[in-house]
């Protein structure tokens, strides 16, 4: 049975809005609803839910991916008997229009929940499971990001699949990270950040990286997402503000930090100064140098917690290469780091459909 009208333009919106590949829209649903009834008023819907949607408007893709969006929406139309739409090709050729390609473009990410729900009260086929549902919301996570996959010497300025898979676990836990101090590690551009703070309610949130034009970028995509930054990255923010709340701070409001943080070279006592409770970390792990820098880095952070709990450690990695994964694994074995796997369901797939070859590791320093 065809897709009804809103429901199909939406899951083209959130995919669009967010420049996810081109091959996962939901070109099938759109062709069997286009086979059932050529009515260019589908197209009309779905053009409205992206290129003219106001975040399309005011944080756009790059320009080729919404041209070759708009290319494959018309071939859709002209291969069925519907009437063409004017609209849809004014916005092609305005894309055309646009200045040559810029190497960065916006992406922006719409957080839905997960609700488990009483299934009885959803008249579903089986009664004693529970059911899930995707809720929107109502956040919007909007960043600049990079073109190209590296930049600037960087492979931070753009958001890896990792970061929305740790994104998406973080949303079914908001209990881990409510009313406590985050240090997120190798934070690139803030994806996975920005959604915590803006859905999860923790007290204070310490993003960080090493790379000048990371830093500057996270920093302003923070802004962009309505944080702001304390004012400077410095260590001694956290040791003089120990256990005291900021006048005006509260959970729906965290205290925003953005650390200049070089695993190689960071302190003990740096580390100690965040006090942090939860470390987090998305795609830090695919080099073997990196790999030793960060465990060494996790190490300092075991033996400078002078009174306090050990912090919580989750990080996501994606396995291109299972060489380099092992190695992770056998290094933080032989740094006497305690790991396990966190068992991800097909439910955890529910923001975008992140490649299955992403894991999360639970470290105990
Ligand atoms: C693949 S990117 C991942 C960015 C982001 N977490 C994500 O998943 O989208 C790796 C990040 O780790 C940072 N990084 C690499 N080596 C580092 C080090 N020694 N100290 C701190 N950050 C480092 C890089 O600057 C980069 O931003």
């Amino acid at each position: 049975m065809a897709e009804p009208r809103p429901g199909l333009a939406l899951r083209f919106q959130r995919r669009f809005l967010a420049a996810r590949p081109l091959r996962s829209l939901p070109w099938p649903e759109l062709e069997q609803s286009l086979r059932a009834a050529p009515d260019s008023a589908l197209l009309a819907d779905i053009l409205r839910e992206t290129i003219l949607h106001p975040l399309c408007v005011k944080y756009p893709p790059s320009a080729k991916y919404r041209r070759c969006f708009l290319t494959e929406l018309i071939k859709k139309l002209e291969s069925t008997a519907a009437e063409p739409l004017d609209e849809l090709y004014q916005a092609l050729a305005d894309v055309l229009k646009e200045e040559e390609e810029s190497t960065h473009c916006y992406k922006n990410y719409l957080l839905v929940l997960l609700l488990i729900v009483n299934s009885k009260s959803m008249a579903c086929a089986d009664a004693s499971l529970p059911s899930r549902v995707l809720q929107p919301s109502g956040d919007c996570v909007s960043l600049c990001e990079s073109t190209a996959l590296i930049s600037g010497g960087t492979t931070g300025l753009l958001t890896w699949e990792a970061a929305l898979h740790l994104a998406q676990w973080a949303l079914q836990n908001p209990g881990l990270f409510r009313d406590r101090t985050i240090l997120e590690l190798g934070s690139g551009i803030g994806f996975t950040g920005i959604a915590i703070c803006k859905t999860c309610q923790p007290r204070t949130f310490i993003f960080s990286d090493c790379h000048p034009r990371v830093l500057r970028q996270l920093g302003e995509n923070i802004q962009l997402n309505g944080f702001t930054p304390e004012p400077d990255v410095t260590w001694s923010i956290q040791t003089e503000s120990q256990g005291q709340e900021v006048e005006g701070q509260n959970c729906q409001n965290p205290k925003v930090v953005v650390a200049e943080l070089d695993w190689g070279s960071a302190t003990e006592k740096q580390l100690l100064g965040l006090r942090a409770d939860v470390v987090i970390a998305a795609d830090v792990v695919y080099d073997p140098e990196i790999i030793l820098a960060l465990i060494g880095m996790l190490q300092k952070l075991s033996t400078s917690r002078a009174d306090r709990k050990a912090p919580e450690v989750f990080i996501a990695s994606t396995i291109r290469n299972p060489d380099t994964h092992q190695l992770f694994q056998a290094e933080l074995d032989k740094a006497g780091i305690r790991w396990q796997v966190i068992p991800t369901h097909s439910s955890c797939n529910f923001l975008y459909d992140v490649q299955p070859d992403v894991t999360i590791l639970q470290l105990f320093i």
